[in-house]
């Protein structure tokens, strides 16, 4: 069923390596690892994803994270992601990592970087997958720690090729890491930021102007301002959009009311992203099937928001 959309070449722009962690990997890692965690088995943690904002997600990612400890643990979670984009034809990506999820429990900065570098290496070597890591500072932290996430990285500088901002993000403006974006931006990073997903169309300003990012991590907030959304047009900024993450956290209630394709019939240039794929119930094929069968996208529609994907890489 929608082989058509899996078979269409795409890339994944918005992609958290942490939110890929499937139930079933959890469960092996915390065993290897000698932890326990406190849910049964997997159909008991399955049925605790029920989010009614993103912080109540945002908890439930970062103590599922604590399962991974060595540099194999993160191989093995950028592999298994990279296996779902050989299935699903995606011919590039550009995950996050959040380094400051693992180094503020104890974990070496270089056990996640050197096992996600390793897993995206033998991805472009043995599946054909380009990729290019973004290097994600948690903007609920102050400022100064992203300094010091930034610091920490640059030595592994050609691991990576651009930093965004992400998680909680109602109270944690963008200027609030104009700083550390200016000082990213001197070192040679190019920059992204999530905006408007559940904070106001005023962050989005903030992450173009303060940021100057090269595009905005959902985004969708941008249509409650019409002066915004002619600057996106007139720009060609992309937008990473996630639809089923954008309902699993009720920014809108149902994907019926999702705004991508009155987006993307504007002249935006939206893309379809997955986010937390292991928490919000799909990978980029399945977002797309979302599309078609909530929104009834049509096959020209679908093309252009994969072309869009592609047309919207930053990392060659
Ligand atoms: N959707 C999201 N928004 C903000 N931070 C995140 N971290 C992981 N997923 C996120
Ligand atoms: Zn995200």
């Amino acid at each position: 069923m929608h082989d058509w959309l899996n078979n269409l070449p795409k890339a994944e722009l918005h992609l958290h390596l942490e939110g890929s962690l499937e139930p079933e990997l959890m469960f092996r890692l915390a065993e290897r690892n000698k932890i326990a965690l406190p849910w049964n088995d997997v159909e008991a943690l399955r049925s605790a994803y029920n989010f009614g904002n993103l912080q109540e997600f945002l908890d439930l990612y970062y103590a599922g994270a604590d399962v991974l400890r060595t540099e194999q643990d993160f191989y093995d979670l950028t592999w298994a992601y990279l296996q779902k984009c050989e299935e699903q034809n995606v011919v590039h990506t550009e995950p996050f990592f959040d380094p400051q999820t693992h180094t503020d429990r104890g974990i070496p900065f270089e056990a996640a970087l050197n096992g996600i570098s390793a897993a995206l290496a033998d991805g472009r070597e043995l599946l054909g997958i380009s990729s290019g890591l973004i290097l994600s500072f948690l903007r609920h932290l102050p400022e100064e720690e992203a300094f010091k996430t930034l610091e920490q990285a640059l030595p592994y500088r050609n691991a990576f090729f651009a930093v965004g901002l992400d998680s909680s993000e109602v109270g944690h403006p963008p200027s609030k890491f104009q700083r550390v974006f200016d000082k990213a931006r001197a070192e040679g990073f190019l920059t992204v930021a999530h905006a408007g997903e559940e904070g106001p169309p005023e962050y989005i300003w903030q992450a173009l102007d303060l940021l100057k990012v090269s595009r905005i991590d959902h985004g969708v907030r941008a249509a409650e301002d019409p002066k915004l959304i002619a600057r996106l047009i007139e720009e060609q900024i992309p937008l990473t959009v996630c639809p089923l993450s954008n309902t699993k956290l009720k920014v809108f209630d149902d994907m019926r009311q999702h705004n991508i394709l009155d987006l993307l019939e504007q002249g935006v240039k939206v893309t379809v992203n997955s986010d937390d794929p292991a928490y919000f119930g799909g990978y980029v094929t399945e977002n797309f099937v979302a599309l078609h069968e909530s929104l009834g996208m049509t096959e020209e529609q679908a093309r252009r928001l994969a072309q869009n994907s592609l047309d919207a890489r930053l990392a060659y």
